[in-house]
């Protein structure tokens, strides 16, 4: 699913009016629609007091056009005008002037107002600010926005956040509606999945509000939203006549003493990806733990008891992962200098390789193209510096992943893959992957991917998707707490098994089948 920027939006919106040859205040009247069927498919007219705070720009608009659906349908509404600035949209007015008669006066609330008073059953709906949010909005504002997230009422945004931009990072962490849901228009925003603000989203949905199909499909997004449907189109099924050497042959380069776990994790992990063959270079003390851990993967060993001295070996895989649990003693950094200077193949680059990087920069170039490296944050702050915001940070990766010709993966609550200009940003996994040896799992999936001829860009996003649906199988039994790296390698067939599962049929319709 692509992720529009604001400027695309607002394109979207002119195109459509014009080409259906519609005012704006009907697209407002779809939206507004919208937001009301959503709302009264919930609450089936419940007597609930219904806060709708609206500014006075189209986001504003369409607070108070939902606000006269709700009126129509008995519901017990109560609406406030955020009056921030003289300049109010057209379809605002419009829409207030309909409300009116209906009888309905919203309270005005300028900067020395009371703030009302909001009980903890009640609903909030934020249509302060949408994305045509350019400033942060004044102290008194603050304060309204403020009291909103202290109330404990349930918080419905509007589009986005209320003190959210679209396109850039926020200046004031206090000037930002919490909301318990974003109903958006057309397209999540991109916002809602980093770090720093996606904590303002509990959760989202997008309403089709029909904007020009055609400018959707041709228009280019810096960003993609994956899920299943995106990673379906990648998937190589296997070949009746396949044999073990079609599906490729990973090397697993990694492990020092007290840290053999983490190429066992990559190991399997990679076997359980589909890779036909698995070798694991490790250093001497790795060689029976290996082989008895691992039966299906072949194992040489550095001429090292402890640590990686010396990385040579005499085949030819198909994609090598390397990194985990290797530390950064100065011979090792010595070997993996040499490994790099001397590689052509493709690389998957995890944990302590990427680290050694960092402090030697220059080693960066003698990557082979379309290496992915696969960051947590501290990693990624090593190699790339420190970061203002997450769009900084985002810009700075993009900047690196052309330099460097390489894919970088972001890991986090939702990972995000980088190749050049764009970004493609995960939807599946959960926190309780937030644990020991999760990301040498991940390194040991996208390795198996690549060896089975996926390209790099593909094996990145595929195996990043496959490594959080294994970790939303797994939780469900496990739980939070108790998921370990071990229960993603054995849920990856579940994930795998997943991909061409029907959807459920919605409850509505299970109930027909079942009469
Ligand atoms: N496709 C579309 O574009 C549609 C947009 N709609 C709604 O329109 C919204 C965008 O509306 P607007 O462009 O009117 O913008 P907003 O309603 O987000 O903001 C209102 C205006 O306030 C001003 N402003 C920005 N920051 C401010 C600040 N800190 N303090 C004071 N004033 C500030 C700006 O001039 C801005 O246009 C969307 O989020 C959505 O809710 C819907 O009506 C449906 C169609
Ligand atoms: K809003």
């Amino acid at each position: 699913m692509k992720l529009y920027s604001a400027k695309q939006i607002y394109k979207a919106d002119q195109i459509s009016i014009k080409k259906e040859e519609i005012g704006s205040n009907e697209l407002m009247e779809r939206a507004a629609l919208q937001l009301f069927n959503w709302m009264h498919l919930r609450m089936q007219g419940a007597p609930v007091k219904i806060h709708l705070f609206c500014g006075i720009g189209n986001n504003g608009g369409d607070g108070i056009a939902l606000a006269r659906h709700l009126v129509d349908h008995g519901y017990n509404v109560e609406v406030y005008v955020v009056n921030y600035s003289e300049k109010r949209s057209k379809d605002f007015l419009i829409n207030l002037d309909r409300l009116k008669d209906r009888k309905v006066w919203p309270h005005f609330m300028n900067s020395d107002d009371e703030l009302p008073q909001i009980g903890g059953e009640d609903i909030i709906v934020d249509g302060i600010f949408g994305i045509g949010l350019n400033r942060t909005p004044d102290e008194w504002v603050v304060k309204i926005i403020q009291h909103l997230n202290n109330s404990k009422a349930f918080i419905l945004s509007i589009d986005i956040p209320s003190g959210l931009f679209t396109d850039q990072g926020p200046d004031n962490f206090q000037a930002i509606i919490k909301s318990n849901y974003v109903l958006s228009f057309q397209t999540p925003k991109l916002v809602f999945f980093l770090p720093e603000t996606g904590t303002f989203i509990e959760q989202w949905e997008v309403l089709d509000i029909g904007l020009d199909p055609e400018y959707l499909r041709v228009t280019e997004t810096d960003y993609e939203l994956i899920g299943k449907n995106e990673v379906l189109t990648m998937y190589k099924p296997r070949e009746k006549y396949g044999h073990k050497g079609t599906y490729g042959h990973s090397l697993i380069i990694g492990g020092s003493y007290g840290k053999i776990g983490s190429v066992c994790l990559s190991s399997r992990a990679a076997l359980h990806a589909g890779s036909g063959l698995v070798t694991s270079f490790v250093p001497k003390i790795g060689y029976s733990i290996l082989q008895t851990s691992l039966p299906e993967v072949m194992v040489l060993t550095d001429t090292d008891e402890n640590e990686l001295t010396d990385i040579k070996f005499n085949l030819e895989p198909s994609v090598i992962g390397v990194g985990v649990g290797i530390g950064t003693s100065e011979v090792t950094i010595k070997a993996l200098s040499s490994f790099l200077k001397s590689n052509k193949l493709p690389l998957v680059i995890d944990a302590d390789a990427l680290n050694i990087l960092s402090k030697n920069k220059a080693l960066l170039k003698d990557l082979s193209e379309d290496s992915i490296l696969t960051p947590h944050p501290k990693e990624l702050e090593r190699l790339i510096g420190n970061w203002k915001d997450d769009f900084e940070k985002l810009a700075k990766v993009k900047e690196f992943s052309k330099k460097y010709k390489c894919i970088v993966v972001i890991k986090g609550a939702h990972t995000i893959i980088v190749h050049g200009e764009k970004g493609y940003v995960n939807t599946t996994g959960n926190p309780g992957m937030a644990t020991a040896g999760s990301g040498d799992v991940l390194t040991g999936i996208i390795t198996g991917l690549r060896a089975q001829g996926y390209p790099a860009l593909d094996a990145a996003i595929f195996g990043v998707y496959l490594h959080g649906r294994s970790g939303d199988i797994a939780v469900e039994s496990t739980g939070f707490q108790s998921l370990t790296a071990s229960h993603l390698i054995a849920n990856l067939a579940g994930a795998f098994i997943d991909l061409f599962k029907m959807p459920e049929p919605p409850e509505v319709e299970k109930e027909n089948q079942q009469n």
